[in-house]
């Protein structure tokens, strides 16, 4: 029989990629695109969702062409996507009200204050499992109904579709035939319950959100529908949507409870499974669901940093340090250790376990003697360091000791970095091979639903490991080095005025 593929879409922040996948869950073909940043004032940030669109299907087409094949190839498709960004669009013409809302856009941080300051916040965070904070949809999806003219009648008629990006592409690869999200998207709405799985009727009311406007919410693996015929000249069953998170949690085949995976992405994300329960954070985690499949809901907690590589790019492209991320390794190799500098990377806030949208980047401890290669150090380690405050509050809030870390995304591919980070853990972090672990999450769930593959226990043995760090720094060293890092943060919390929030 001839070969077939699953297409995995992952629409990121930065980029919209495709990539192939052929049965023993090697990439075939790869395409992807940059598409444009918005950032219309300070701390808003926004995508044009016709953009989100159009380079994601150019690159959906762009892999099927590289690879040599066509639609009729492709067993079946698997989306996954930055999570939280929120679009809003036309039931009839299809046509987005408002550019979309992304999710590192603090525009709604001072309503959110407004909802702790009535209290709400415990009760959101027992429905939700998430904290009271501008990062997800339902505050987003609020402001466009309020600020944008005509959309709020427009929406209680009901002539108006919100979605995540998930939701929005199957729309688009559908023709307008499906409205639909999975679970791991609906849990970071702000809007779903995590224990009924059902949009909540009183968080919909407190945010004046209309219920027509939400999509219907499926599981993670199975087939929701199929692509309109003129897309690829064929139709492909769509059968698999994860936010990109919990995605690599799935490709990187964390699927027991107490296993866990960081993605060194624009962010920073760690997600540990744990079961078929919802783990209420004591020490502000997320709960969030991971996935469901087989009608069985997957519960994780996480932990999320807003700026990971996101540093390391403004090191290239904001301070001109390096010209490629990469360098960052060879400059900071320049200097034995961070000399007493610490870079806490929080340009635009931060967020887990801190969740202070008003703290700013801070670059300190600099004397006459520091140099490039200081601050290069200083902020690879300030992006390791960040990680090591989520698994200790992980720790704490799953009981799991010594976790072994699986990583992934972008910047993982620093070696100084991934080592600096075992070294302050104090235990292994394991880097695959593959570091498009998201769009092999997204291709699992889509190539299980199909009968591509029969079960997890069939893909488990396609994880090849390429490189273990092992913990070597001595302890008083690291002591030494969390304490400076702790102080740094210290001083860069609640940073921006009040007259200024
Ligand atoms: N070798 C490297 N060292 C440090 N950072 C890197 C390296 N390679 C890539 N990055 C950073 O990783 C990020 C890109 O990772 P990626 O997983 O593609 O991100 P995303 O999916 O969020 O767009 C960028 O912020 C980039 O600066
Ligand atoms: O697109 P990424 O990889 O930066 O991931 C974004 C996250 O899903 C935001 O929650």
């Amino acid at each position: 029989m001839k070969e077939k593929f699953i297409l995995a879409l992952d629409q990121g922040t930065t980029s919209s990629r495709a990539i192939l996948f052929n049965h023993g869950g090697e990439i075939t073909s790869v395409a992807q695109r940059d598409y444009t940043q918005h950032f219309p004032k300070p701390g808003w940030v926004e995508h044009d969702p016709e953009e989100i669109w159009s380079s994601q299907i150019s690159v959906a087409a762009e892999a099927i062409a590289k690879k040599g094949v066509s639609g009729l190839d492709i067993a079946a498709i698997g989306i996954t996507n930055q999570r939280e960004t929120t679009i809003i669009w036309d039931r009839e013409t299809s046509e987005p009200v408002y550019n979309a809302i992304v999710w590192q856009d603090r525009r709604t941080a001072k309503y959110c204050d407004e909802l702790k300051a009535q209290g709400l916040t415990q009760e959101i965070r027992e429905k939700t499992g998430l904290i009271l904070d501008a990062y997800f949809s339902g505050t987003k999806v609020k402001w466009i109904l309020d600020n944008v003219p005509g959309v709020r009648e427009r929406a209680e008629q009901g002539k108006l579709c919100f979605g995540t990006v998930d939701t929005w592409l199957i729309w688009k690869l559908t023709f307008g035939k499906m409205h639909v999200t999975d679970v791991s998207n609906a849990s970071r709405t702000l809007l779903f319950n995590i224990h009924t799985m059902q949009w909540d009727e009183d968080l919909l009311k407190l945010f004046n959100i209309p219920k027509s406007i939400l999509p219907e919410v499926k599981q993670s693996s199975e087939i929701y529908g199929e692509t309109s015929t003129t897309l690829f000249s064929t139709k492909i069953p769509i059968a698999g949507i994860a936010g990109d998170q919990q995605a690599a949690l799935f490709g990187q085949l964390c699927d027991k409870p107490g296993m866990a995976k960081n993605t060194y992405g624009t962010g920073c994300f760690l997600l540990m499974n744990t079961g078929e329960k919802p783990v209420m954070s004591k020490n502000n985690l997320l709960t969030t669901i991971a996935w469901k499949i087989n009608g069985k809901t997957h519960y994780a907690l996480e932990g999320s940093v807003f700026v990971g590589g996101a540093a390391v790019q403004w090191i290239r492209d904001g301070a001109k340090l390096v010209k490629t991320s990469p360098d960052t390794e060879n400059l900071a190799k320049t200097v034995p250790d961070n000399g007493g500098v610490y870079f806490v990377p929080a340009l635009t806030g931060l967020g887990a376990p801190y969740w202070d949208p008003y703290a700013r980047g801070g670059i300190l401890g600099i004397t006459r003697g520091t140099t490039d290669g200081h601050i290069a150090r200083a902020t690879l380690e300030g992006i390791a360091y960040q990680v090591y405050d989520l698994v200790k509050a992980m720790e704490a809030d799953s009981g799991v000791k010594d976790l072994e870390l699986r990583v992934d995304g972008g910047a993982c591919a620093n070696n100084l970095m991934m080592q600096f980070q075992a070294d302050i853990f104090g235990f292994n972090v394991v880097r695959p091979k593959t570091l498009e672990t998201t769009a092999l999450g997204a291709a699992y769930l889509a190539g299980l639903a199909v009968g591509y593959w029969k079960n997890i226990d069939e893909i488990q043995s396609q994880r090849v490991i390429d490189r273990v760090f092992k913990p070597e720094m001595k302890a008083e060293d690291v002591a030494h080095n969390i304490s400076g890092w702790k102080k740094a943060v210290g001083r860069v919390l609640n940073w921006v005025d009040e007259e200024d929030k």
